[in-house]
């Protein structure tokens, strides 16, 4: 079922990231972004340039307190901030054209987001296909890092999709995700909705797969998104990540991050420095389902089902950090960045490589 939600208001789209009505590291900044567009559009705003530019800043510090962990989020608010205080600076500058210049690089940000995913998809498949040789490759993937996580097309899912679109994908595995089952709920939606030979698995199965099915299925890489990079590699990602990481490396599959440069911190030197969004237990103890009857599902009549002993403790993180050693390469819209000689990342070189095509970089195998 498809639904979409409106957003009129930086409150409104505040909200929807709380609550994950939209959730994904780029989508968050875009959606939030957005939101304080549509708002400034209906609001009779002061002809005084300083007036916008302070109630802009204002609403951007709010949205950021949404959620924690993604640094697109932070990424976004920082650079539209500095392009107000730009325009607010200029001499012939009023309220209203404080306020278009917002909602323009706003938009801009979700054209260049959805460009640089496909950078990232093209970059990341001619990696993987360099590494594995001849022959399609299948890739096990988590969490959604799709359309619905981004602008458009998706990091890891990007990727995937580019392997498709070349006729260079055996199969994509995705993992259900628990608790919040993003990859069976939103994954699976967006690959049987592409038409993308994909199998679903608990996450509990992951070492199984490349065990028993490694070899026979070609299984490449394990390519997943991230919602903040730190400067030395580490990498927060959806809660699971971390032991996938684990299981590649023990069975000689590569491990790759997908991400575009909006969500590397250099500010961040390792992942110890980040904050890690805990959320309600609720997620983990209760389901949403359609009602069964004990012989048919009942669509029509969506509930909440309690999956866990009433009163038990528990413990939410919503998301983990895998160490940079765990990592192969991080793929971004200039490229993949692979490990110097010291085997460690220089993700800075990444961060001031251009993509305006005057000063093409090959970084990495891409
Ligand atoms: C391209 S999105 C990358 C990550 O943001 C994604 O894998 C993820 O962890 C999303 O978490 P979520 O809690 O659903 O917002």
């Amino acid at each position: 079922m498809e639904q979409y939600d409106e957003v009129y208001s930086a409150e409104d789209g505040w909200h929807a990231i709380r609550e994950m009505r939209t959730r994904g590291a780029p989508a968050i900044a875009i959606v939030a972004a957005l939101s304080l567009a549509v708002e400034l559009q209906s609001t009779t705003l002061s002809d005084n340039a300083e007036e916008v530019q302070a109630f802009i800043l204002e609403k951007l510090q709010y949205l950021v307190t949404s959620r924690p962990t993604a640094v697109n989020l932070a990424d976004a608010s920082r650079k539209l901030q500095k392009v107000v205080s730009g325009a607010a600076e200029r001499d012939e500058s009023d309220g209203k054209s404080v306020a278009k210049t917002y909602c323009d690089a706003a938009a801009q940000m979700l054209v260049d987001d959805v460009s640089d995913n496909q950078a990232i998809g093209k970059h990341g498949a001619a990696w993987i296909t360099k590494t594995a040789g001849e022959g399609q490759v299948s890739v096990l993937t988590h969490c959604n890092t799709g359309s619905l996580a981004t602008a458009g097309y998706g990091t890891a899912l990007g990727v995937i999709r580019s392997l498709h679109s070349n006729g260079q994908l055996k199969r994509a595995f995705c993992t259900e995700t628990r608790p919040y089952n993003q990859g069976s709920r939103l994954t699976a939606f967006e690959l049987v909705h592409d038409k993308i030979p994909a199998t679903l698995i608990t996450d509990s199965m992951a070492s199984a797969l490349l065990k028993l099915k490694g070899h026979e299925e070609r299984i490449a890489a394990i390519v997943v998104g991230a919602d903040r990079v730190a400067a030395n590699g580490d990498t927060a990602n959806k809660i699971g990540t971390y032991q996938l990481a684990v299981t590649a490396r023990f069975h000689g599959v590569k491990f790759l991050v997908a991400a575009p440069r909006t969500t590397i911190d250099l500010q961040t030197l390792s992942g110890v420095e980040i904050e890690i969004e805990e959320r309600a237990g609720k997620e983990m103890t209760f389901i949403k389902g359609p009602r069964f009857d004990g012989v048919d599902l009942d669509v029509s009549h969506v509930e909440t089902v309690s999956i866990a002993a009433t009163g038990i403790d528990v413990w939410n993180p919503a998301f983990d950090v895998t160490p940079a050693e765990l990592i192969d390469g991080i793929i971004t819209e200039v490229g993949v960045v692979e490990k110097g000689p010291d085997g460690k990342f220089d993700l800075t070189f990444a961060m001031e490589a251009r993509n305006d095509g005057l000063k093409p970089v090959t970084i990495g195998a891409a």
